[in-house]
């Protein structure tokens, strides 16, 4: 059975994104103590992919993960799932509120209950460990008093009890999860997909807007664009775009080419269908049927047959 990595221990977000994204085939899946050796296990061979996530509605990007993709041997995105999130407060049975002088969380889960810490545990110190699951693990072995946690976490740690729920500040909050591989045969075009990737570009006058105008130029809809520092030179950035379409598309394909041509690197971080499968968005004359037509039109100017 294929094993698939993902950031535990279990009762994270991170799990049920990865049994959604391995739902139709039998998967067993690996916890890891952080997404770093998730993607490691991938790179070397050790799982056949990795659960990570990627982009929170309200926390915006996990740069844990746009670096750990980029850090080391191409990887790339094959699926994506996105998810409600909902927190809640565990901590030992008979623990009151204003009983808790530690609680704990990952990062981007603390971010998403700030305005909540602030009116009910004001005095509370908070610490961020490597999951939601890791805090209610860390409640259930005696190191703090409470962990804010996916609601599922519950069911893994049963001696916890529930202290209060659907604290998000955010009601509808969602996070995106992709199901990253080593480089191999890409899924399918489905009119409805999303292709990321990684540029580096020359710290120049005008290159982010020239590299963008590549995709414009091609009616390409760009859904998000993140940067990133480069890490060993201060001042230079990797800008992550994700847009609509799939490689296989001529309108991507020639803007990846055009990419390619301008920036210092591009990496290809994957072609996968969009979790939403709203078809992708394309300007008219950008179409796969204009692309064919003006490429037949140029074939026939160039060998003579048409002026
Ligand atoms: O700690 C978890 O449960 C995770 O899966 C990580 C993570 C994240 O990286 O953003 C996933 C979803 C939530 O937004 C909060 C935390």
């Amino acid at each position: 059975m294929p094993e698939i990595a993902y950031l535990g221990p279990p009762g994270t977000f991170t799990e049920q994104a990865t049994r959604l994204l391995t739902a139709d085939f039998n998967a067993d899946l690996v916890p890891c103590e952080t997404v770093p050796v998730a993607l490691a296990a991938v790179r070397s061979g050790d799982v056949l992919a990795a659960g990570v996530p990627v982009e929170n509605s309200v926390e915006g990007s996990v740069p844990a993960t746009l670096d750990a993709l980029t850090a080391d041997d191409p990887l790339v995105a094959v699926k994506e799932a996105v998810i409600p999130v909902q927190f809640d407060v565990l901590a030992e049975p008979g623990t009151a509120l204003d009983q808790v002088e530690t609680i704990a969380s990952h990062p981007h889960a603390l971010a998403q209950v700030r305005g909540w810490l602030t009116e009910n545990l004001p005095k509370a110190d908070v610490r961020a460990v490597s999951s939601t699951a890791a805090a209610a693990a860390a409640v259930a072995a005696g190191e703090f008093d409470a962990a804010i946690s996916a609601p599922v976490a519950g069911e893994h740690y049963p001696s916890l009890s529930r202290l209060a729920t659907g604290i998000a500040d955010v009601r509808d909050a969602v996070t995106r999860f992709l199901l990253v591989r080593r480089p191999g045969p890409l899924p399918e075009p489905t009119g409805a997909d999303r292709t990321s990737i990684c540029a580096v570009i020359s710290h120049e006058v005008g290159t982010l807007a020239d590299m963008l105008a590549e995709l414009s130029l091609r009616g390409i809809n760009l859904s998000r664009i993140e940067s990133r520092p480069v890490k060993d030179s201060f001042g230079h950035y990797r800008f992550f775009l994700d847009f609509d379409g799939h490689v296989a598309d001529a309108r991507i394909g020639e803007a990846l080419a055009a990419l390619q041509r301008r920036c210092d690197s591009v990496r290809f971080l994957g072609s996968y269908p969009k979790a939403d499968r709203s078809p992708a968005q394309v300007r008219p004359g950008a179409s796969e049927q204009a692309f064919r037509k003006s490429a037949e039109w140029l074939a026939a100017v160039r060998s003579g047959r048409l002026a």
